[in-house]
């Protein structure tokens, strides 16, 4: 049960000491008497005579002013909380006190609670899109704040750029908005904060924003990203707000520094992702280049004896897999040229380094490819790599060897010309050299053949001479050389061929073939020929003299014939 007091002078005249604010009221709550402090708090109000107004009950002191048992009351600018005592002969005593502070505390300790939620709410948002999570972290905070919209702009020489922001309705990311529109350029000169609870009590009341946007309250913090001057975080509304507190500031700058950190994950993983584009794009031309080089590139490991190939690669050599054992690329290998390429290798392997080889390749339906292969040896982390290129120069080797052809060979009937048939006889001279062995060679030419031209025209001319070479290379073993050395004249060489019966036999040989008609169409044409022998060691020591030599002989027997003729 509450304690009754009887108000007596004796009473008063202790309030009167107090600390405390004390009123007296009647019966009818008409105030009778205030204590000094009490006089000092309410000033003109509630002074005496004047009635108690009715008592609140408002939701904040329900909660935590009840242990107390207060209720609230406004009276002019003042929040009072109220405390009625019991009391005996017909008054009652009022406790009166000062909840401004209080209230104010009480407000300053939620709104710090709200930051700090909005604060850790901001860690748990999704990492993935990093300019959706900072437009959301800047309405949480703008609600927090009691602002209307939050911005992160991007100073960009005379204009800034929306980089993240809070209002979808009015802004879009990446729009770029004049200088003066907002207080960007007041927030980077001020000292890390620019606070206007109420941009008309400020020296800004002219300028350009409020002007053309109306908005009265801000409060923003310069943004530094890779320790560079960034942009701004700013908090905007159209009304004015209460004066803007610590716990605001601090909030504000606590964003800052997480919307920093956030920008410079941000603009890390663009400049990352900007390298891979660019990587990747550069690596499609470098595919598309190999595509269009006919270039495929391999390496092949010393340690596993695997070769690892390109798509290109693989596609070059008409392989299925692209990586296997080297001796599965070395099967498709001409068995001509595998010696060489092994070689080759080994020497790249353990020697030099470096490896630059030509090769044919055996591909689908026995068609052959040249191959050009280059590599270099390379040491990784994991041991020695065999790094190379191999590019598909079939078209070059066989333009090449048909340039080589047409330089070696006659035009007309195919015969090797006199220049390889220089070669040919100096290899021969040198091989029977070292080997002491001999050889033989025949000049022919054709008794007369101007007649054939003469009389029957040039393409029966080209006809005979076309069918005696055909003839004689039929004739001849793989190892003999025909050459046509002149308009009419043949060489042959003969390897393993030494003065004799033999030798004799093939010259009657030749002379028949050359003998027999030559048919074209209606037509035949004959011609004969006289023929000059050359023996190697015997007759000439190199291709000059056996060539004269056997030129020489040719000629006498040519003499007697025409002399026939
Ligand atoms: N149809 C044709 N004739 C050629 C070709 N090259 C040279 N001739 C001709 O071959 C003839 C060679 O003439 P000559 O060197 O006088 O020889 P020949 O008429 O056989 O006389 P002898 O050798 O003395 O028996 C010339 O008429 C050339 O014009 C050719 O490619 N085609």
């Amino acid at each position: 049960m509450a304690m009754q007091f009887h108000v007596d002078d004796g009473l008063i005249a202790s309030l009167e000491q107090t600390e405390q604010c004390w009123l007296v009221l009647d019966a009818h709550g008409v105030v009778r008497h205030r204590n000094p402090p009490a006089s000092l708090l309410l000033g003109e109000t509630l002074s005496a005579g004047q009635p108690l107004p009715a008592l609140l009950s408002g939701p904040l002191l329900r909660d935590w002013c009840a242990p107390l048992d207060l209720a609230q009351l406004h009276v002019g600018e003042l929040t009072l909380g109220v405390q009625l005592q019991p009391a005996v002969g017909g008054l009652q005593l009022c406790r009166v006190l000062d909840l401004a502070p209080v209230l104010q505390q009480e407000r300053e300790r939620r709104q710090r609670e709200q930051y700090l939620s909005v604060l850790s709410a901001l860690s748990s948002l999704a990492e993935k899109n990093r300019v959706r999570r900072l437009d959301q972290a800047l309405a949480q905070a703008a609600e927090a704040l009691g602002m209307e919209m939050g911005l992160v702009l991007r100073r960009n020489g005379a204009q800034l750029e929306v980089v993240a922001h809070s209002a979808p309705q009015l802004l879009n990311h990446g729009m770029t908005l004049p200088l003066e529109l907002a207080y960007c350029e007041q927030t980077l000169r001020s000292e890390g904060l620019l606070a206007l609870h109420d941009v008309l009590e400020s020296t800004l009341a002219h300028s350009g924003c409020y002007q053309q946007t109306g908005i009265r309250s801000y409060i923003g913090v310069p943004l530094e990203v890779d320790g560079q001057c960034y942009g701004t975080l700013a908090f905007c509304a159209v009304p004015p707000h209460a004066p803007f507190t610590e716990a605001d500031a601090q909030f504000v700058r606590h964003l800052a520094r997480w919307t920093g950190a956030v920008l410079e994950r941000k603009l890390a993983a663009d400049e990352l992702s900007l390298s891979y584009r660019i990587l990747e794009e550069q690596l499609d031309w470098l595919r598309l280049a190999g595509q269009v080089a006919r270039l495929g590139h391999w390496s092949y490991s010393p340690r596993s004896g695997w070769v690892t190939l390109s798509a290109e690669a693989c596609a070059l050599l008409e392989l299925p897999r692209q990586h296997l054992p080297l001796s599965e690329v070395e099967r498709r290998m001409v068995v001509e040229d595998r010696q060489r390429w092994r070689k080759a290798f080994a020497s790249c392997l353990y020697e030099s380094g470096e490896l630059q080889q030509e090769v044919r390749l055996r591909q689908q339906e026995d068609r052959v490819s040249w191959l050009s292969l280059r590599a270099q040896l390379v040491e990784r982390d994991d041991g020695p790599l065999l790094f190379g290129v191999l590019m598909d120069v079939t078209e070059a080797k066989e333009s090449q060897q048909l340039i080589l052809y047409q330089a070696s060979h006659d035009g007309l009937t195919g015969c090797v010309n006199r220049v390889l048939l220089f070669d040919r006889l100096t290899q021969e001279i040198r091989r029977c050299e070292r080997l002491q062995q001999s050889f033989s060679l025949l000049f022919i030419d054709l008794d007369h053949f101007k007649q054939v031209n003469d009389h029957h025209g040039h393409d029966a001319g080209d006809k005979v001479l076309m069918a005696i070479a055909d003839r004689l290379q039929r004739m001849l073993r793989s190892s003999d050389t025909v050459a046509r050395v002149g308009g009419d004249e043949f060489v042959l060489l003969l390897p393993g061929l030494a003065p004799g019966r033999n030798l004799l036999r093939l010259q009657q040989e030749v002379l028949a073939q050359i003998e027999r008609p030559v048919r074209d169409g209606r037509h035949h044409y004959r011609v004969s020929a006289s023929i000059g022998v050359a023996s190697y060691p015997q007759d000439g020591g190199d291709a000059g003299a056996l060539l004269r030599f056997a030129d020489g002989r040719m000629y006498q027997e040519k003499r007697p014939a025409a002399r026939r003729s």
